[in-house]
């Protein structure tokens, strides 16, 4: 399949699969071209003001209501939602894993959901959960919407493709992916097996931060946004419809494929983004900034500067700046951090954090370089260095994190990681020189 992708963030798109299938200067003709049904699909109040107002026509050869039949109730037990408390033992601390296993037994994307922590509350529509996925087999005749939120996805190990009712997606490591709420998609896999983290928001939907200062360019630039131009099958066979909807899974069987959206137009799509065309700005004299200069999106809470839901990057660049010590700083964040590792090594955590692995630095709680990173660090000939073939990304939220009984039970879990700060030596000596011997 040759796929095609538009370029441009959150651009009115139009898209057509056959000549003359997207109806032309109005939404609802009395009759689409071809037979089609025109469908609104919303993806935020009617009345939401222009700059948040999104939603696209959808011209499909069976209206969705012919895509749903009777619900039953559908289990997908790891997959938790938000309020999810209380359900482990684990004491309070900072937490780090080793990768998720890959799976055993047949598993496709919605099997392979595995829930690590929580935040907020879906019945709010605020706050966010942080998911592993694993899996080995593509889903065929199974479909998903999840009217909970926005998916945000993170390929670790081997290509993905999401193949949606507005067009396909093909993913790889290094790409990220994001699915509106609502979306029918399935998932295919490109390679025998693979893992990769998921962030659900439940919140407002992700956008491109402001850049304030630094103008017009750099960071992540909207033309590096991919969306898939339409694509159909008509496929009259048994097929199933799986909905996440307000924490809980439904599923409907229909007797054909609901991937029929001939052609579209509008803002609410999904997209892609490749992470290596994210343009880094940092210090170039002195100093650590504060990890939001490298935001590829955040999701608004609905308070000034206070994100639902910021993803960010810790791309390939230069250090340059003199008389710092260059890695992140020791802090407590009223933000919590859960962080994963795409492939290469974190600059603070040389040792111990791996690529598919996850650290999770919660609501005030202290972290830092370990003590390796410290010593070098602060023992380092500050000469320009380049920090290359790493990304590692977070997904920082204002709401604590709630860890999952998966995420405390977890054979991966390293249990000492908190002795990596073990060896931080006291170094006050009551001298200004302090005692670095
Ligand atoms: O804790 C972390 O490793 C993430 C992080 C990186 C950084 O450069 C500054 C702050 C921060 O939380
Ligand atoms: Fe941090």
């Amino acid at each position: 399949m040759a796929l095609s992708y538009m370029p441009g963030f959150g651009n009115d798109f139009e898209t057509e699969t056959l000549p003359g299938s997207l109806p032309q200067g109005r939404n609802s003709p009395q009759r689409p071209a071809y037979g089609l049904y025109a469908e609104q699909l919303s993806g935020s109040p009617f009345t939401a003001p222009r700059g948040t107002n999104e939603r696209s026509w959808l011209y499909r050869i069976r209206p969705s209501v012919k895509h749903t039949g009777r619900f039953k109730a559908a289990s997908y037990p790891r997959w938790k939602t938000a309020p999810n408390v209380g359900d482990h033992e684990l004491a309070l601390g900072q937490y780090r894993w080793n990768p998720v296993p890959m799976p055993n037994e047949p598993t496709d994307f919605i099997q392979g959901m595995r829930t690590v922590t929580t935040a907020g509350d879906v019945l709010g529509q605020t706050g966010m959960a942080a998911h592993v996925y694993v899996a080995n087999t593509s889903m065929v005749d199974d479909h998903l919407f999840n009217a909970d939120g926005e998916l945000l996805v993170v390929p670790q190990v081997g290509g993905l493709r999401f193949v949606t009712e507005m067009g396909v997606i093909e993913l790889r490591p290094g790409e990220i992916a994001v699915l509106p709420r609502g979306l029918v998609f399935k998932v295919e896999l490109v390679d025998a097996e693979v893992r990769g983290y998921v962030c659900e928001n439940y919140g407002a939907k992700l956008t491109l931060p402001d850049r304030g200062p630094i103008g017009a360019n750099c960071l992540a630039n909207p033309r590096d946004f991919k969306t898939p131009c339409a694509w159909f099958e008509e496929k009259e066979t048994p097929c199933r419809l799986i909905v996440k909807w307000c924490g809980n899974f439904h599923v409907t069987e229909i007797g054909h494929s609901p991937l029929d959206v001939v052609a579209w137009h509008g803002n609410y799509a999904p997209y892609k983004y490749d992470l290596a065309t994210f343009s880094p700005v940092g210090a170039l004299l002195f100093d650590h900034p504060d990890p939001s200069i490298f935001t590829v999106l955040t999701a608004p809470s609905g308070e000034e500067g206070t994100a639902n839901i910021d993803f960010v990057i810790f791309p390939p660049r230069w250090l340059v700046a003199e008389d710092t010590f260059r890695p992140p700083w020791y802090h407590r964040n009223i933000m919590s951090e859960f962080m994963g590792l795409i492939h290469g090594q974190y600059d603070a955590k040389e040792e111990g954090f791996v690529p598919g692995g996850i650290s999770l630095h919660n609501l005030m709680l202290a972290h830092g370089p370990d003590a390796p990173g410290f010593e070098k660090a602060s023992r380092a000939d500050l000469k320009p260095v380049k920090l290359d073939n790493t990304m590692a990304f977070m997904f920082e939220t204002r709401f604590p994190q709630m860890l999952t009984r998966y995420g405390a039970e977890l054979e991966t879990r390293q249990d000492n990681y908190i002795d990596c700060w073990a060896d931080l030596k006291k170094r006050f000596n009551g001298t200004p020189e302090g005692d670095w011997s």
